[in-house]
């Protein structure tokens, strides 16, 4: 199942720099892990905002569900999910 998320990031700004800077890196290897396995299809920095839109393909609610609440980022998140499906027009079966 294809889902379209937004996450936008507001780290507390009186959160010490070196415990923000920690979490940051741990959120890029979570990242790249799913990017890897091809679960986090897509991500795009929304320009000027501390934010992005991604593309997950994940069996279902649940596996999105526990895949968001793992990001070492999530309490500092903002999340937006929109399930997706083919258009019926594509001329594409998939992103590939
Ligand atoms: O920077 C972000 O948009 C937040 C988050 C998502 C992936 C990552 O490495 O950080």
């Amino acid at each position: 199942m294809l889902f379209h998320v937004r996450m936008d990031v507001k780290i507390p700004h009186d959160l010490p720099s070196a415990e923000a800077a920690e979490i940051i890196a741990r959120e890029k290897t979570y990242s790249h892990e799913l990017q890897r396995s091809r679960k986090w299809r897509h991500i795009w920095r929304i320009a000027g905002e501390y934010a992005n839109y991604s593309i997950f393909d994940v069996t279902d609610n649940t596996e999105l569900h526990e895949i968001l609440s793992g990001l070492p980022l999530f309490k500092f998140m903002d999340i937006e999910v929109t399930p997706l499906l083919r258009h019926p027009s594509a001329i594409r079966e998939d992103d590939t």
